[in-house]
């Protein structure tokens, strides 16, 4: 099969496209493709005629350019600029929709003048269905921008700091950048930086000697060791403590550390991801964060947006879920529940979706998630998925200024007593994951 052909295409053009395997066109600058490579045809013809088409029509079923629908175009970029340009769109190919990272270049003639452009299309396959569990699934303008910087800096050294509420993806996007990096092939490293001590901290990232401490009966290979050449991903690193932030930020601008009771340097070989919920700026200003390390950090800051931000995405999303969660059943969801979902305001983002459809689709007895099956405080009431109640909360005592973390863990104290079911059930009506409550609770004041 060759590319198929337009008359006024030099045949050498025709044939070098088809010797790449991603898709590739040639346009004019009135957006018609004047040549498209078999790759193209495979993802965006199936059947139909492709050259003398425009490329709107073909990869995102309008009906005008892109940047006259609101989008970015690479192609008016570069007829603009007249140079590269790269942008990150959703299109709809033989797979059903897809991110894709599409690139335009000006091709000139022997004066120099642009007498064509050739797109190129590169599949983000981390994107790509969503049907298994670390393919992330949306397609709403602020998930693909988001996708679009993860995928930018992939190629980098340079540290991401990703910025979002709890459940909104931040490690599962942490491993995608690992995944399109060149560090692929060695370990991605994830440490939970919430309740680390000082002792547990140096021990778990730096590891230790036989004989280091009473008990450390052999080596231990800490994470820093353990990652070599990978990825290490610091969740909650807003959690650090003080201390504690000076020992990484030593790591991070030596390059070397020590295990506990080693005396010999060993060089650190890690990209840094960080993830956090809080505003470390805010941090930086009231003193409890360092400033030298948010500069380290802070290079390249992606934020996540809320579900409840992109609820258009939320159908796909929970279609996805419940197949990852019961792959053999055809379980849908129904009108009335999802109309629930929609109004709903996800705390919990993501993550409690998945809790609220794993609950659900266990109780369905057949194939449709009705609202009865759904956690009463989807509908803004307050009963337990028991039927009790939970006494609503005391107002608080507002004759005093509390520090927003300080009186969330009163609230939670408050919750965890008189919560009439399990500490799960629990977690999942606060919106948050199991491990983060007891870690909430149990965090020294
Ligand atoms: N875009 C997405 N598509 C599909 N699944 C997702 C998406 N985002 C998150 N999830 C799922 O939601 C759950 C929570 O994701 P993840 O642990 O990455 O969130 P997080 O922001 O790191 O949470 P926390 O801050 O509480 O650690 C996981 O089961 C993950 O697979």
């Amino acid at each position: 099969m060759t590319a198929t052909i337009d008359t006024n295409i030099p045949a050498e053009l025709i044939s070098l496209l088809d010797s790449f395997p991603e898709p590739k066109i040639l346009l004019d600058e009135h957006y018609r493709i004047l040549a498209a490579n078999t790759a193209y045809r495979r993802e965006f013809g199936s059947n139909r005629k492709i050259v003398g088409s425009y490329c709107y029509e073909l990869s995102h079923h309008y009906d005008k350019p892109c940047d006259q629908a609101g989008e970015n175009c690479p192609l008016r970029d570069s007829m603009e600029n007249g140079e590269l340009n790269r942008v990150f769109h959703v299109h709809h190919t033989s797979a059903g929709r897809e991110h894709v990272e599409v690139e335009v270049v000006p091709v000139r003639n022997e004066a120099g003048n642009t007498t064509y452009f050739m797109e190129t299309m590169h599949f983000l396959r981390h994107a790509h269905g969503g049907v298994r569990d670390h393919e992330m699934v949306g397609y709403s303008r602020s998930f693909n921008r988001m996708l679009e910087l993860a995928k930018r800096v992939a190629a980098r050294e340079t540290s991401v700091l990703l910025l979002g509420e709890s459940g909104t993806g931040k490690e599962l996007v942490a491993h995608a950048i690992h995944d399109m990096s060149p560090r692929a092939a060695s370990p991605f490293v994830a440490v939970e930086c919430s309740g680390l001590t000082e002792t547990l901290f140096e021990s778990e990232m730096f590891g230790y000697e036989k004989g280091a401490f009473t008990g450390a009966i052999g080596r231990k290979i800490g994470l820093v060791e353990a990652v070599r050449g990978g990825t290490l991903f610091l969740d909650e690193v807003g959690d650090i403590p003080l201390s504690l932030q000076v020992k990484l930020l030593r790591l991070m601008e030596a390059g070397t550390y020590r295990r506990i009771g080693g005396v010999e340097p060993l060089r650190a070989d890690f990209r840094l991801i960080a993830a956090t919920h809080r505003d470390l700026a805010q941090m930086v200003r009231d003193g409890s964060f360092r400033q030298d390390l948010y500069f380290r950090i802070n290079v390249f800051p992606i934020p996540l947006p809320p579900l409840r931000e992109r609820t258009e995405d939320l159908p796909m999303l929970a279609e996805r879920l419940l197949a990852r969660l019961d792959p053999g059943r055809r379980i849908t969801i129904s009108k009335e529940a999802m109309n629930r979902l929609l109004n709903h305001d996800f705390p919990g983002n993501v993550r409690e979706l998945r809790n609220i459809l794993e609950r659900a689709s266990i109780l369905a007895d057949g194939n449709t998630i009705l609202p009865q099956h759904l956690p009463a405080d989807t509908s803004k009431t307050d009963k337990t998925e028991k039927g009790a109640e939970i006494i609503p909360p005391q107002a608080p005592p507002f004759n005093e200024i509390l520090p927003l973390e300080k009186l969330e863990k009163r609230y939670l104290a408050w919750a965890a007593e008189n919560f009439p079911g399990d500490r799960k059930t629990l977690a999942e009506h606060l919106g948050m994951s199991e491990r983060t409550l007891y870690r909430k609770l149990r965090k020294p004041d």
